[in-house]
């Protein structure tokens, strides 16, 4: 392609975030956002991330207050969900057991060139691309047939049992707030959870922020929307990082140890027709201390054509977005190209309906 740096080969990384990490490096330019200083830009404006009681969701009141939150900020800290504060920390104490493994062990796990999922860095396919300050194990939880087993850690011995554990429980909570989303819009309970099929899929990344020497010139993970329907984020225990775009300010996401962040993905963004926002999102590094998070994405069936529900288009809010099937496929290659994926969705003139 004249003009365009997108190499199709993925390219390799000369030396690794652990160990520039650990010798405190200046981070190199092609891990450098913008060239230049962004940390003046965080916002030191107090806007609060909402916070929704699952448990009280077959209220009116608190179904309003996700209604609201998920039109305006795109994202609530999700408590009431039915999971422990200890039943949490199990799952965080089981990231750092996989990330503190010797590297020769995770290894066993590594990503292979060109592939998203298993234990690696960035997936490096242009020369302009900048670098994420993180390692990332990527797993797919469902459907259980698309599972690559051989991926999933023997260390610690109870991984496997544990993540299929929890994400059956989360699984079923993203269920639980698509019919929720519906209802507070009042739509029939399926009109967005239909739309993921009969085979959604499901994916889970283990973040890994090391410890940065220049959080003013890098980013664990830079700006972007998820391309999923749902994200379900728990964060570290006490380091936060995690900031969110609301009216033009990074904002940061606090750590409530027992909450799960729910952040929405542009496939509802789509489905809802705009209504609700797939949030633009960050995650700064820092100098003391190293950060994890684990974050689970689901999504509609590739072969599944998703769409804006007709009960929210009318004349007064026109349909915005044509409809799609594997939007995931979409945003990948938009990724590639630089490229915002929803743009590409949208309808720009009357004659593009469908
Ligand atoms: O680590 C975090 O807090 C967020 C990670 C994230 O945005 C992602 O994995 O898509
Ligand atoms: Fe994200």
């Amino acid at each position: 392609m004249a003009g365009n740096l997108l190499v199709s080969e993925e390219k390799s990384v000369p030396k690794s975030v652990k160990e520039m990490s650990k010798d405190g490096d200046e981070p190199p330019s092609h891990y450098i956002v913008n060239g230049n200083s962004f940390g003046s830009e965080t916002s030191s404006a107090q806007i609060p991330i909402p916070i929704i009681d699952v448990s009280l969701l077959s209220s009116e009141e608190e179904l309003e207050k996700l209604r609201s939150a998920l039109s305006t900020t795109g994202c609530f800290q999700a408590i009431g969900h039915g999971m422990s504060g200890s039943y949490l920390d199990k799952i965080r104490q089981l990231s750092k057991q996989f990330f503190e493994l010797p590297e020769e062990e995770k290894q066993k796990y590594a990503r292979a060139v060109n592939e998203s999922e298993g234990y690696g860095n960035d997936r490096v396919v242009s020369d302009k691309q900048v670098l994420d300050w993180s390692y990332r194990l990527t797993l797919r939880l469902f459907p259980e047939t698309k599972r690559r087993l051989s991926l999933w850690p023997k260390i610690p011995t109870d991984f496997s049992q544990t993540l299929e554990e929890f994400s059956t429980k989360v699984k079923s909570m993203m269920e639980y707030l698509l019919r929720c989303m519906a209802r507070s819009l009042n739509l029939e309970e399926g009109s967005f959870v239909d739309q993921f099929g009969e085979q959604p899929l499901m994916l889970a990344r283990f973040n890994f922020y090391p410890r940065c020497s220049r959080p003013d010139l890098v980013l664990g993970v830079k700006p972007h929307t998820d391309r999923s329907g749902i994200t379900v984020l728990l964060q570290d225990k006490e380091v936060e990082g995690l900031q969110v775009l609301i009216d033009d300010s990074w904002v940061n996401v606090p750590t409530i140890p027992d909450a799960l962040v729910v952040n929405l993905g542009d496939q509802m963004q789509i489905m809802s027709n705009g209504i609700f926002k797939s949030i633009m999102h960050r995650v700064v590094t820092n100098t003391e201390k190293l950060r994890m998070s684990v974050a689970m994405f689901n999504e509609p069936e590739p072969v599944k054509e998703i769409g804006p529900v007709e009960g929210l288009i009318d004349e007064s809010r026109p349909r915005l977005y044509r409809n799609v099937k594997n939007y995931g496929d979409i945003n990948y290659k938009c990724y590639q190209e630089g490229k915002i994926a929803l743009e590409t969705v949208q309808i720009t003139n009357n004659s593009d309906q469908k």
